[in-house]
């Protein structure tokens, strides 16, 4: 599905990672572990199409994901470090948001039912500004509770969890993989795949230049 070839990201003056190249196929998870500064955001960003990379092509589907442009958007489900909640929507407006962002219309009783499942339920129409930490997380998670993005790229998306709602995540990306989904992940915590494949990526910090 998705196939990077010798792709090179520098932030400032520091190289993070040259000539990385790998292929990600359908129901393949690939774990991307490295210190912190090793540049496991800029790949994430890179993957999605939100930071140019120095050097390198990245394709989805056999075709250069700069050429394929909004084609490319529907296909991916970004979860970044900060959420994209807007503390002023409440999570049903929130989830409603970023499914038109998404091109992705979803009905609102899908929503609810989202929110019920990742335990908002009674939650849907407070401001998440008045919700915690966990809570706010678990709203951006219920995305992947409706997504139907077949290229799931996750960043540090157990963070601030509580144990219920890091099993409830570690089914449904999964259920992502076993559908014939495909993930991208950081995380500093093993994930268990009941069918398909794990790769493993370790991203070493290259010295400054
Ligand atoms: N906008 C930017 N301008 C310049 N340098 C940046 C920028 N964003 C990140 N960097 C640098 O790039 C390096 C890699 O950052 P990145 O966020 O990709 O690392 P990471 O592996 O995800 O780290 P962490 O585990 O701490 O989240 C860091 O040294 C950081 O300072």
């Amino acid at each position: 599905m998705l196939e990077v070839e010798d792709l090179a990201c520098r932030r400032g003056d520091r190289t993070l990672f040259t000539a990385l190249s790998f292929g990600l196929p359908a129901s393949t998870l690939l774990h991307v572990r490295g210190r912190n500064g090793s540049g496991k955001t800029t790949l994430l960003r890179a993957l999605c199409g939100l930071l140019r990379p120095d050097a390198g092509t990245i394709r989805w589907r056999g075709e250069a994901i700069t050429a394929l442009a909004d084609d490319y958007n529907r296909e991916v489900l970004y979860f970044g470090h900060l959420n994209g909640i807007k503390a002023d929507l409440t999570g049903q407006e929130n989830l409603r948001v970023a499914a038109t962002l998404d091109q992705d219309p979803i009905s609102d009783a899908a929503i609810t039912d989202a929110l019920a499942q990742i335990g908002l339920a009674g939650f849907e129409d407070l401001p998440t500004r008045m919700l915690s930490q966990g809570q706010k997380k678990r709203v951006a998670l219920a995305r992947l509770i409706l997504s139907k993005a077949p290229l799931w790229i996750l960043d540090e998306p157990f963070t601030a969890l509580d144990t219920d709602a890091v099993a409830l995540l570690e089914r449904r990306i999964a259920g992502h993989v076993a559908a014939g989904g495909a993930v991208v992940l950081t995380t500093h915590q093993e994930v268990q795949l009941t069918q398909g494949e794990i790769q493993r990526l370790t991203l070493e910090s290259a010295p400054s230049q």
